[in-house]
């Protein structure tokens, strides 16, 4: 990782200041300002369309601000390209899956450990020399992930044959390979039964603590983002409706009429 600052517990390690994007006449982000501090799980909801993965993907340098600031460890980020914002140590995760499906449980984290310390990646992948040692080393960190997220009976399945929640947690699993300090996760409980969720829920505040991470997190499933976030900001058309703590969230009028109040 680049430069790494050693933030104490709840010092700021992500700022948006008046952070804005526009698409045409839209505007997706609207004039959004926010701080996460170290070590906080920070839940991101709001209806469709009210600009969640617009955010995660301006954090992510997958789309650039048409206005505002991004900090991360207090230096902006706004320039920087994903794979520079990634090598930083910020992870994510998609809404949409995005493994490779082809590739085996395992072979897609060593995929994600191969960027992380700027190897190869076709060497690893194919199984090529150089490097026996790093491969092993690689392996065994790889093994320790799938264990870690209980999928280390499936490591040689083809991703697109693993069941949806365990494509998901694989999906953890790879972010996690990059060793990131913060981790977004996007709508990491979609497709869960209620049994799933539950475990989701006790597995992220555990990879909270044991990674010393910060988990920002989009998700519909209200309960759960109650149940787990330490805080959470409420998006509407863009806009930063509420932030605060779950409970203070769930009673604001705004939100319920924007939000909790709907379905
Ligand atoms: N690349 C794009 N081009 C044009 N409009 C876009 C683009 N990306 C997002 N939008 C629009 O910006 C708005 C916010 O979309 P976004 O996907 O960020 O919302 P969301 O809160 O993540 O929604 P959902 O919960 O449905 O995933 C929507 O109106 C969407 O149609």
């Amino acid at each position: 990782m680049d430069e790494e600052v050693d933030l104490k517990n709840n010092d700021p390690i992500l700022e948006a200041q008046q952070l804005t994007r526009r698409f045409g006449g839209l505007v997706a982000v609207n004039n959004v300002s926010f701080t996460v501090n170290k070590n906080e799980i920070f839940g991101l909801i709001g209806p469709n369309g009210a600009g969640k993965t617009t955010l995660f993907n301006l954090i992510t340098g997958l789309v650039q601000p048409s206005g505002g600031k991004l900090l991360y460890c207090s230096k902006e980020i706004i320039k920087l390209r994903p794979h520079q914002i990634a090598s930083q140590g910020i992870a994510r995760t998609f809404q949409n899956i995005r493994l490779f499906g082809e590739l085996t449980a395992i072979e897609n984290i060593i995929v994600a450990r191969h960027i992380h310390i700027n190897s190869n990646v076709f060497t690893g992948v194919l199984g090529l020399p150089p490097a026996p040692k790093e491969e092993q080393n690689n392996k065994q960190k790889a093994l320790e992930l799938l264990n870690l997220v209980g999928l280390s009976n499936r490591a040689t399945e083809k991703a697109h044959n693993l069941p949806y929640g365990d494509q998901r947690r694989l999906e953890i699993a790879r972010a996690l390979a990059l060793e990131p300090q913060l981790l977004l996760l996007d709508e990491p409980a979609a497709g869960m039964n209620p049994n799933e969720k539950q475990n989701l829920s006790k597995f992220i505040r555990q990879i909270t603590t044991d990674f010393d991470l910060t988990t920002i997190l989009i998700e519909h499933h209200v309960p759960l983002v109650m149940g787990l976030c330490d805080r959470i900001a409420v998006l509407d058309f863009g806009q930063l409706i509420a932030l605060g703590q779950p409970e203070k969230v769930r009673s604001d009028p705004a939100v319920i009429a924007a939000y909790l109040g709907v379905g």
